[in-house]
């Protein structure tokens, strides 16, 4: 059994969640105040998690040091690629050819690379919102326009929108959807159906499609991933991104999988590529996939119960939220609306009013107004703190009204 509700200590380790909140929340620099010292708060916001990267990965790093020689380094053993098919096959029934695999020190820097290789200059992004901000900044780092398709909500369960998007995706200079799978910030798991749709209107208009399946094995115990690649087999203007990075929390280890099933756009990558990698990383990965399991499922059952706890704290002490347990990932999308002005700064109200870190709607592009997102990966008396305050502050806010 892995003890989850460790409180560890992140201090003094460059942590972006303890040293960075300032500039990314917003935008400011280390002068910003705040009624409360950096180490009082509670840090519900960047996507990582606050549980100890799984031992088996600890102990790899630690046999890759001891061969204490770290030069120029790429996985040239196929151990590495058989590893990670084996669980694409055992957990999602998928797999891809070893040729289609590429690494990257991020899917975020994969996603800035390949909307320049795919997109001319004239021609669109498009992507589902309220979304992860960075599909938004992929587009703007390339100068090229996005476009966005609102899911649609129903009391805090989102559906694609099939005819929005299908309109978006006919127009002949969008050439690129990015999908999001399982979804960030809603939470989404995409069913066949769903995804046998989406693939339709892609093939219709023969759009290139990145998949960014990071969040894939974060799944609630009672969730399937289905990467779009198996609905979509022979679709060769493909891309999948997956990651140890989510799953572990090894995300500074800085490795993520780019699959990329056309040739062409492979020899591109391969040709600005100086492709090397860590290899402190690629031993972690490869632990992670060979080992990780177990912990993976504790984790997992973790995380439903600080959902579970959420639901009913939250619908107890703030009964006019709009809260649905996330199908995966380990991020709440709790609809505030009704306590608060489409246009109030929420990061910045619970910073200074609860002295609690988190992400709120202006941060994912569009139709998320009146949204914070909670990051729920943590010890359960951490939750429990950030919840009590979240909910005091809102309720202080409204003392003496109706709401
Ligand atoms: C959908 C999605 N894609 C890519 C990334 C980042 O990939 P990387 O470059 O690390 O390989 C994230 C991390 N999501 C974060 C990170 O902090 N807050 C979030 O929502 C994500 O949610």
């Amino acid at each position: 059994m892995y003890n989850f509700d460790e409180i560890i200590d992140r201090s003094h380790t460059n942590a972006m969640n303890t040293d960075g909140f300032r500039s990314y929340i917003f935008h400011a620099d280390d002068t910003m105040t705040f009624p409360y010292k950096d180490e009082e708060f509670i840090r519900m916001w960047v996507a990582d998690m606050e549980f100890a990267t799984p031992d088996v990965i600890i102990d790899a790093i630690k046999e890759r040091l001891d061969k204490r020689i770290f030069g120029y380094t790429r996985v040239f053993e196929n151990s590495y690629y058989e590893v990670f098919a084996n669980w694409c096959m055992k957990r999602y029934g998928w797999t891809f050819d070893k040729n289609q695999l590429v690494m990257s020190n991020g899917i975020i820097p994969a996603l800035f690379e390949l909307v320049d290789y795919i997109c001319k200059k004239d021609e669109k992004v498009l992507f589902l919102t309220p979304s992860y901000a960075y599909f938004k900044y992929a587009a703007d780092h390339n100068s090229r326009e996005y476009v966005c398709s609102d899911l649609i909500n129903i009391d805090g369960y989102y559906t694609i929108d099939f005819e929005d998007l299908e309109k978006k995706a006919s127009d002949e200079k969008t050439t690129l959807l990015i999908f999001c799978n399982p979804h960030n910030p809603t939470g989404r798991v995409w069913k066949e159906d769903e995804l046998k749709k989406v693939g339709e209107i892609i093939e219709k208009h023969n759009l290139w499609v990145i998949s960014d399946e990071i969040h894939c094995d974060l799944l609630r115990l009672n969730q399937t991933h289905i990467p779009l690649g198996k609905v979509m087999q022979d679709y060769e203007r493909m891309i999948t991104c997956m990651a140890p990075s989510k799953t572990f929390n090894m995300a500074g280890l800085m490795l993520s999988h780019i699959i990329i099933r056309d040739e062409s756009l492979r020899e591109i990558w391969l040709n600005r590529h100086y492709n090397f990698d860590n290899p402190l990383s690629i031993a972690a990965a490869q632990a992670a996939y060979e080992k990780g399991g177990i912990w993976l499922e504790e984790l997992r059952a973790y995380l439903d119960e600080n959902f579970r706890f959420t639901g009913e704290y939250l619908s107890k002490n703030l009964p006019n939220a709009k809260f649905k347990i996330s199908e995966a990932t380990y991020l709440a999308w709790v609809d505030l609306g009704a306590y608060f002005d489409k246009d109030e700064d929420l990061p910045m109200f619970f910073a200074y009013e609860a002295g609690v870190l988190l992400e709120g709607g202006n941060m994912f592009v569009d139709n998320s107004d009146g949204f914070i997102r909670l990051n729920l990966a943590c010890p359960i008396s951490m939750l429990k703190g950030g919840l009590k305050r979240i909910c005091e502050a809102v309720n202080k806010k409204h003392e003496g009204t109706d709401k």
